[in-house]
This record gives structure tokens, sequence and C-alpha cells, in this order.
């Protein structure tokens, strides 16, 4: 294996800057708990990890994020989504704290909350990254789903599954309330799009990643050619003159090591097989930011820590570790 020399990055001008976004935030699903994950990872000692064993210089406002002033008190179901108004609102600041840290060139570590936030995570570094760099970036979206319903296509209402769809810009509003702020700037291109581990798709998403020409990589494709071929596929689509933003989604893992998630799906991922994906986009150097979401240690308790570690350790692996 072969890294860039150290300090230095094609896109960041400093390797070694991190910044830290915590979201306790549950409200793109309907199960408490998922807003409990950011804690959950902080006391498994993930700063220390990030400062002593990987020379990050972590720039944290100390804060969980809870956006309690920014719930409103009524918001009624809109278009099939469920709490449009306060998914919309929180994911707007989150979009807004990662693109204070990308436009000030550190690279970005979110710990979720549920994944509508990368509605936030993802247009944030979008719209930084256009910016500074006049370039587009690009998304791994590690999952055992593809998030990319739209309000009409989802069969939950829960905008956890939506997400894709607004950011691709398939998914369009109006109401500056609910996701009308996204702009232009904010959004990615479906072509620089890369899913993989997927293996519980609904029946609309199948047809917009159909009809969208999207890359996709299932838990099928993984079994036949090998997680090492397919990460050579999946960052060859990318290309290396790109950013990266990695979104993980625990789910995707199998059950088996993340039992304690919302939606989990039998059949996903080893623990090595998570970490090996994380490793190979470490290793590109290309890598601007990272979210890690869905653990919720309120479910299947007794796999909860056990949960939070291969959280912890697939932020680890994101972040460079195990590498010679
Ligand atoms: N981020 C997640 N865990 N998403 C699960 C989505 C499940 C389902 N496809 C839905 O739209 O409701
Ligand atoms: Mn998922
Ligand atoms: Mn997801």
């Amino acid at each position: 294996m072969t890294l860039p020399p150290t300090g230095e990055s094609k896109f960041l001008p400093s390797r070694n800057e991190l910044g830290l976004v915590a979201v306790g935030f549950s409200g793109g699903q309907t199960k408490a708990g998922v807003d409990a994950a950011p804690t959950a990872l902080l006391e498994a000692g993930l700063i220390h990890q990030l400062q002593n064993d990987l020379n990050y210089n972590v720039t944290f406002d100390g804060q969980v994020h809870t956006y309690a002033d920014l719930i409103p008190a009524s918001d009624p179901p809109h278009r099939n989504m469920l709490r449009p108004k306060s998914v919309s609102a929180v994911t707007r600041a989150v979009s807004s704290q990662v693109y204070t840290h990308a436009a000030a060139g550190r690279l970005v570590l979110t710990l979720g909350g549920d994944h509508s936030i990368a509605i936030g995570t993802i247009s944030g570094t979008a719209r930084a990254v256009r910016e500074r760099l006049g370039q587009e970036i690009a998304v791994v979206w590690v999952d055992a789903h593809a998030d990319i319903n739209t309000p009409e296509t989802s069969e939950s209402g829960n905008i956890h599954g939506m997400p894709v769809s607004f950011l691709t810009g398939m998914t369009r509003s109006e109401d500056e309330e609910r996701f009308g702020w996204l702009g232009e700037e904010h959004l990615i291109s479906a072509r620089k799009l890369v899913y993989i581990a997927l293996r519980d798709i609904d029946r609309g998403e199948k047809e917009i990643l159909r009809r969208e020409g999207i890359k996709a990589f299932s838990m099928h494709d993984i079994d036949r050619h090998g997680i090492g071929k397919i990460m050579d596929m999946a960052l060859g689509w990318i290309g290396s003159d790109t950013p990266i933003h990695l979104s993980f989604d625990v789910d995707a893992l199998d059950p088996m090591w993340a039992p304690s998630t919302g939606t989990p799906v039998r059949g996903g991922l080893t623990l090595r097989e998570g970490d090996f994906i994380a490793e190979c986009v470490a290793e590109t150097g290309n890598l601007i930011a990272l979210d890690l979401v869905e653990v919720n240690p309120s479910l299947e308790v007794t796999g909860a820590q056990e949960t939070v570690r291969a959280g912890c350790s697939i932020i680890r692996c994101a972040l460079g570790d195990t590498l010679l």
C-alpha cells in the first residue's frame, strides 16, 4: 500500500485538521434512541483515538446538538413526508456547520443521528468544495438501503429513506421551510454517486436507480467478486481526481456485528469488509468528509457496545488507521 506523503492531500491544505460535528437527531425516522449515538461514540473514546492514535488536530464545539430550538411545535405530514419542517430545519443547520469546517479546509466527521442528516452533511461539503476548489464531489454511500426514495415513492414517509433524492435534485421544493433552502450549490451529480452493500431496496427505488443509471454494488456483487474487486470498481468509477464524501450507515454491516440500528437487514457486510471499504477510501487520499449514522444504542441493548465499537472502528479506518 502506498500513501501520499504525510501532511499532504490533493484537496485539503493539511491532512491532519479535522472538524467534528455531533448530531443528536432522530426525526428522520420513528424509533427513539438514534439521537444518543454521538454521546455513545464519544464516550467510547473516539476523540482520544483521533488525536492520540491518528494524530488529528480536532476542532469540535464540544456539543451534541439536538437543535431543540429549531423544532416547530406543529409539523404535520406534507407530500407524505413525516416531520418535514423539523428535518428541513435541522439539516439546514447541519449543512452550515459542515460547510464552515469544509470551507476552512478541514476534513469533516459527522456523527449521527439518523441518515436524514446526510441532506445536511453532503450539501455542506458540496457547497464548500464548489467554492474552494471549483469541483464537484463524489459520494460513496455504504448502506443496506439506497435512501433514494422521493416523498412520492416512499412507503414509510421516513425522510431517512429519502436523502439521496434531495441531494441529487430529483426531489425539489419551493417551500423554504421544507427543503426549499437547498440550492444548486448544495447538489451532487448522480453520476458521481456509488452505492456499496445494498440489499433492501424499495420497488420505487429500483426504478430510480435503473432510470438514472446509478452505480450500485449490492451484497450479491460483493459475494460474486469479493470486496477487493468491488472497491477497485467503485473507486475506479469515481476516478482519482475527485474529492470523496463517505456516508456510512452502520446497517450496511450484518446485524451480527451491528445489531443496534433501526432498520437492520440480514446478510450484510462482515466487520472486516466494512473496515476494508473505509480503508480503501482512506488509501485514495481523497476523503474530505465522513458520516457515521444510524447507531441506536437503545435497540438490541446487549449488542449496543458492539455496535458502537464497530462504528468507531469504521471511523478510524476511514481516517487512516491500519494503513502502513
Ligand atoms: N437510513 C436508513 N436506515 N434508511 C432505511 C430506509 C428504509 C426504507 N427504504 C424507507 O424508505 O423507509
Ligand atoms: Mn440503511
Ligand atoms: Mn441509510
